[in-house]
């Protein structure tokens, strides 16, 4: 692994006999390169997938820092889920992202998702169950000098997507309290809408039409005071913040986030606007790398978005599972359909790796159907 210190060996049990030899020799011909050599033991049964390990030679250190594609990931191996052989999916399902997207990782780990998308100018909303995980992704979100794009929070995966999604009191529509004219206007929801979508047969580029929304968002908060109020004026508490023992802390999604990220364009980008993400108004990317049961917590989607406020097109859902020989992407497909309780329209199912002779691990990526929807929430 690249920049790590640690030799992770994964020893079959015929080999187990020798494994303190092999260690040894693996520690001489690397030595100072490679200063702890590990196995792996058992299989991983805990909820943070986290794996435990025997140190066979060297020193018991398990903090290091690994680089995947230009960033750099420091992580405790003995407390945080981490593979390097998912290094290419990382990488391949980030590319489809644009500067300027939403992302959201319910299940973020360290943030092999997330700091790459933040570093391509993605706003990213990661969330891990694992405080560690969180503590560590905070961490990198600094290093890699993202930190101004990624929202970290430590929630189960379902709590965090459904307070994301939730519209707050101050900005639900009553009679008495009717929206914004224009930054509800029709056609700046249209143009929300796709990424290189044909709008009136006019190819456009998401990134632009972001930069063309943002821009509006601000004349209509400086023009009505009412926006700006929901984005500014509640002081956000650093996404960096420490609890005791250096510790991220382990709250629920505090108001202020939630309700609208400041966001900053990338400098990488060259751009200056300033502008506000309200997630329950628009978000273009779920990602869901919990393999073992990811599929099983599809069901919060029912009813989650509200079609009142939603602007542009619905999320992609990038859902990672396992498939068995005795399985098909079909058969895959009707499960998250079930758990979802609605057709998926074209679905992309990506054969990632084997995990196992008659195992492997998938990526199911589509668009979540309308049928997810939640019609009318209006309070009267
Ligand atoms: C397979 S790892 C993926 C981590 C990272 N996305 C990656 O690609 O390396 C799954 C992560 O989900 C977290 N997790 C498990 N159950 C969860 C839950 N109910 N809610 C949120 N996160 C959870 C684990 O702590 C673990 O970090």
């Amino acid at each position: 692994m690249r920049g790590c210190h640690i030799a992770h060996l994964n020893l079959h049990d015929e080999l187990l006999p020798y494994k303190e030899v092999i260690a040894k020799v693996i520690y001489d011909k690397n030595y100072p390169r490679i200063k702890t050599v590990v196995n792996k033991v058992g299989t991983i049964t805990n909820e943070f997938r986290v794996p435990e390990f025997e140190t066979l030679a060297g020193e018991h250190d398990m903090v290091t820092e690994v680089k995947q594609y230009g960033a750099t990931f420091r992580l405790d191996y003995s407390i945080v889920y981490w593979n390097s052989r998912l290094e290419h999916e990382h990488k391949r399902l980030v590319s489809q992202f644009r500067a300027g997207e939403i992302v959201c990782d319910m299940f973020a780990g360290i943030g092999p998702f997330a700091v790459p998308a933040a570093q391509k100018g993605c706003i990213v909303y990661a969330n891990d169950l694992n405080p560690d995980s969180i503590n560590y992704l905070r961490i990198n979100a600094k290093i890699n000098k993202v930190d101004d794009h990624i929202c970290a929070y430590n929630l189960d995966a379902r709590k965090f997507i459904s307070q994301l999604m939730e519209v707050p009191d101050s900005e639900i529509k009553t009679e008495s309290n009717v929206p914004m004219p224009k930054a509800c206007d029709a056609s700046e929801i249209h143009d929300n809408a796709e990424s290189n979508s044909e709008i009136e047969g006019v190819a456009v580029d998401k990134a632009d039409l972001h930069n063309r929304i943002d821009t509006s968002m601000e004349d209509v908060q400086g023009s009505t005071g009412q926006a700006a109020i929901s984005v500014t004026s509640v002081k956000r508490p650093s996404i960096s913040s420490e609890g005791e023992n250096g510790k991220a802390q382990c709250t629920d999604i505090p108001e202020s986030e939630v309700r609208g990220k400041k966001r900053k364009t990338n400098k990488r980008m060259g751009g200056s606007e300033i502008s506000s993400t309200k997630t329950w108004e628009h978000i273009d990317h779920v990602i869901m790398n919990l393999p073992a049961s990811a599929i099983q917590f599809l069901d919060v989607f029912r009813g989650l978005l509200k079609r009142e406020y939603w602007k542009g097109q619905l999320p992609w859902i990038h859902c990672y599972g396992f498939i068995r020989a005795s399985e098909t992407p079909e058969s895959i497909t009707a499960v998250a359909e079930s758990a979802l309780n609605a057709r998926i329209q074209d679905p992309i199912f990506h054969r990632v790796r084997d995990v196992a002779p008659n195992k492997a691990m998938f990526c199911l990526s589509f668009r979540l159907p309308e049928a997810c929807f939640i019609e009318d929430t209006h309070t009267h």
